[in-house]
């Protein structure tokens, strides 16, 4: 069996530790290949020239599985390798949502023990993401944490940025239509899509969260002021809420309209857009996840 590694040595991974992972899972394998990224869009690259390989370890955080999904996702179905992720950035939430451990050689340990496990992606206009589409309030939060606070505080860190960035918030005009049909016309002051259960490392709480069921999570809010901040704050940004103001759907393909072009965030990477088209693709991907 041949794997091909992307290590992104900016998320963390030092040589060190890459020299580990490779101790770790060298027996498992006939041939391995240790492909470093050098800078953006390298990942995305080397994932498009990993057809001959059978598995492909991602050694980086969510910008890098970002990548490597995109690339992977311009093969050939029957040709993409089933993806082993040893998190090493800071939030690493499909990592999680995936139930891997957060320690990059506990999570090579288990490769020998793991299975290949179907994952849904989002394909979102013209690209794919695996956890999230933010608009508004996460999209904004997510834009103002800085890298140094990112990483001194971690988990906490979206939690802390959104309410930093909630006094600035304008709620705004969003369309969502399903099917044809418009299931929302109205003020937001966010949405959020999500396969993923894990936002900035807090889990999103929502009990019918899957990212094999062929279906996202539609949730969205009009619920502006200290309400939603006494919210954010007792529940740590867990999204399954009880008021009449918050909207929880399920859907495997929607239409999103803004009034304006406005940021969005797709699993932590931001664009500008006024219309997202959103489809589910039910178990496009694999990944190793360890049996129990
Ligand atoms: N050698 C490099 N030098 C600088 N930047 C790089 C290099 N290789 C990759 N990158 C960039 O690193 C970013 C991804 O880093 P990483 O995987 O840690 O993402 P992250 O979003 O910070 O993850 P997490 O949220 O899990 O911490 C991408 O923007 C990628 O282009």
């Amino acid at each position: 069996m041949r794997a091909l590694i992307i290590s992104n040595p900016t998320s963390g991974g030092n040589e060190t530790m890459l020299g580990e992972v490779v101790g770790t899972i060298e027996s498992l394998y006939d041939e391995i290949l240790i492909r470093k990224t050098l800078a953006q869009g390298d990942a995305g690259r080397f994932a498009e020239e990993s057809g001959a390989y059978e598995h492909l370890i991602v050694i980086g955080g969510d910008g890098t599985l970002h990548e490597v999904v995109n690339g992977l996702m311009k093969l050939p179905r029957d040709e993409r390798p089933t993806i082993g992720l040893i998190p090493a950035g800071t939030c690493n939430d499909f990592a999680r949502a995936l139930a891997l451990p957060v320690e990059p050689i506990e999570a090579a340990r288990l490769f020998k023990m793991s299975y290949a496990q179907s994952v849904d992606v989002m394909r979102v206009n013209e690209r794919y993401g695996l956890n999230f589409i933010g608009v508004g309030l996460i999209a904004d939060a997510s834009r103002q944490i800085d890298p140094l606070q990112k990483e001194s505080l971690g988990s906490i860190g979206y939690f802390l940025a959104t309410i930093r960035q909630f006094r600035e918030l304008d709620p705004f005009d969003v369309r969502i239509e399903h099917g044809g049909e418009v299931v929302h016309d109205g003020p937001v002051s966010f949405l959020y899509v999500g396969n993923g259960a894990y936002l900035g490392t807090v889990p999103t709480k929502l009990p019918t969260q899957s990212f094999t069921d062929g279906l996202v999570e539609v949730v969205h809010s009009s619920a502006i002021g200290f309400p939603m901040i006494r919210q954010l704050l007792t529940q740590q940004l867990g999204l399954e809420q009880s008021s009449q103001e918050w909207v929880h759907l399920q859907m495997s393909q929607l239409t999103v309209h803004l009034s304006e072009s406005q940021l969005i965030d797709v699993d932590g990477e931001h664009f500008e857009a006024e219309r997202l088209d959103v489809d589910v693709l039910p178990g496009e991907l694999s990944f190793l996840v360890p049996s129990h």
